[in-house]
């Protein structure tokens, strides 16, 4: 379970506030407007923003102390910080292993997490050579292959063309099946993962506003702030 009370940070001009829990092996899609708090969450989570107060924890234990590197935590972003000058086996690795010293027994987990997100053979590309939908699928890799319980994505799919972004959402939900993994996702089209996510987090104004299964949701009160945020995305 990923336990979030009362965390609070605050700038000049934004005050956040959330509260949510996610049980393991969910996964949560995080919807709302442009500049509600959606980004600022997972970085929270991820260790990139600091709470004044508030606990955050997972399976137990207190990530707070813990800096980025060390929590069990691996984050997705939209641009997918992959390496340019690393082949695709590479980029995957880091998730593993930072010196990229891999084991015969680490390249073959690698051959099978590529595997796994359809990119079987690809690994001698450069991202250069490959598409976005490919070169979203090799951050997942990385995530995924990292072998940390939460996978935090920050609108990975967003770039991407709606059927293509449908697919790589199915995928996700796919791979969490087979994997022991809880996943926050960011969102912008609800609608993409109304029926594969378990959860449905409604963040606006720096707080977590409404949770729950996404057609309870998607057909609440808040229906026409989820249209006006989609429209305005
Ligand atoms: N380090 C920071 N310093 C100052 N303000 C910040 C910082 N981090 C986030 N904010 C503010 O927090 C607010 C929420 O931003 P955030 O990126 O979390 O929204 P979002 O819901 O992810 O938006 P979008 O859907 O457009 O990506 C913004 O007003 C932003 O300026």
């Amino acid at each position: 379970m990923l336990t979030i009370e009362n965390c609070r940070l605050s700038w000049p001009d934004f005050v956040a506030d959330y509260t949510l829990a996610v049980k393991a092996g969910h996964l949560c899609a995080v919807i709302g407007p442009s500049g509600g708090g959606k980004t600022t969450l997972l970085h929270m989570i991820a260790g990139f923003e600091t709470p004044e107060s508030g606990t955050l924890t997972l399976h137990g234990q207190n990530l707070l102390p813990l800096e980025p590197a060390k929590r069990p935590v691996a984050i997705v972003f939209q641009d997918h910080n992959l390496f340019p000058h690393l082949s695709v086996t590479q980029n995957v690795g880091l998730g593993l292993r930072p010196s990229l010293r891999l084991t015969d027994g680490e390249k073959a987990l690698i051959e099978d997490t590529l595997e796994a997100v359809g990119l079987t053979g690809f690994g001698t590309r450069k991202p250069g050579e490959m598409s976005g939908g490919q070169r979203q699928r090799v951050a997942l890799a990385r995530a995924l292959v990292s072998g940390r319980p939460l996978i935090l994505l920050d609108e990975p799919f967003s770039s991407l063309d709606p059927t293509l972004r449908r697919d790589m959402i199915l995928l996700v939900d796919d791979m969490r099946r087979k994997r022991p993994v809880t996943i926050l996702m960011t969102i912008h089209t609800p609608e993409d993962a109304a029926d594969v996510a378990d959860q449905m987090a409604f963040v606006a104004d720096g707080r977590v506003v409404a949770s729950g299964p996404p057609a309870t949701i998607l057909n609440s009160a808040l229906a026409p702030r989820i249209a006006a945020a989609v429209s305005n995305s």
